[in-house]
């Protein structure tokens, strides 16, 4: 587990694109070995704000910070394993070919690569078809062999960009017990989802919408201090569409 009680953090973030804001002013902190939902709208900046926690984007103000270094930094890539929402694979290679390559970048080889591979495609459910060329997945299997890139080189933080569009109920599931098994060890699982029960199962959620965070707070807390019924309704309260 991490030294640091807040393992990635955003101080007064905004990202600009030109002259679009697209970020505004987000502080927020997010603990270690827990699992936190960004819930918000198509377009309001969950994957630009994931982006600049695994430094992929440059905040235009304000700072980030993972385990206590300011990003974006190369050498942190190691630390985190990052699920984009565009699947980065290489179509015309293999599902096991692909783990090989993520895993070589990560400095895994040999034995302990192998063994790995077979233990991430199982997570994801994904051993029997490790053979088959990438180019003849379904939309949700290269989801489930991008989680499991993500899982390859087991880094203490996870940041998951819509990890189960596309997934099956059962399968989500079976991915769900993983991510809450892998807090349970002590990584911190940042993700973003539009699916409320998904949201449900998160230890805290941020609420965002046009850019700006509209509250942090556990689901119960959530519900309670807005008196509502659940996340969906919590959500409407503070100003969101439907997600
Ligand atoms: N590189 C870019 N240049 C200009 N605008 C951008 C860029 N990347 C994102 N945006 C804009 O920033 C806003 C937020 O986009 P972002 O992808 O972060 O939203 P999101 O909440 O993740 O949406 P979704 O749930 O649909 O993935 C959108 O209006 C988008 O068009």
């Amino acid at each position: 587990m991490s030294d640091f009680p807040d393992v990635v953090t955003a101080a007064g973030v905004s990202k600009r694109f030109g002259n679009k804001t697209v970020l505004e002013d987000i502080t927020l902190a997010i603990h270690s070995a827990e699992t936190f939902g960004l819930l918000g709208p198509s377009g309001s900046g969950k994957t630009t704000l994931v982006k600049l926690f695994t430094g992929t984007l440059q905040a235009t103000t304000g700072q980030v910070h993972v385990q206590g270094t300011l990003m974006p930094k190369l050498s942190m890539l190691n630390q985190i394993g990052y699920m984009a929402q565009s699947d980065a694979l290489y179509t015309e290679l293999s599902a096991k070919e692909n783990l090989e390559f993520f895993g070589a970048l990560y400095g895994l080889k040999g034995a302990s690569l192998r063994k790995r591979i077979m233990e991430v495609a199982e997570i994801v459910a994904l051993e029997k078809h490790l053979d088959k060329r990438v180019d003849q997945y379904s939309g949700g299997m290269k989801r489930r062999l991008s989680l499991a890139a993500a899982l390859l080189h087991q880094p203490p933080i996870l940041v998951l960009d819509e990890p189960t569009v596309g997934i099956d109920p059962l399968l989500r599931q079976a991915i769900w017990k993983e991510l809450k098994l892998l807090n349970e060890q002590g990584t911190t699982i940042l993700l973003t989802t539009h699916v409320m029960d998904e949201a449900e199962k998160c230890d805290r959620l941020g609420m965002i919408r046009e850019g700006r965070l509209l509250a942090v707070d556990t689901p119960g807390e959530l519900i309670s201090k807005t008196g509502t019924d659940s996340i969906e309704e919590a959500f409407v309260y503070y100003g969101g569409h439907q997600a």
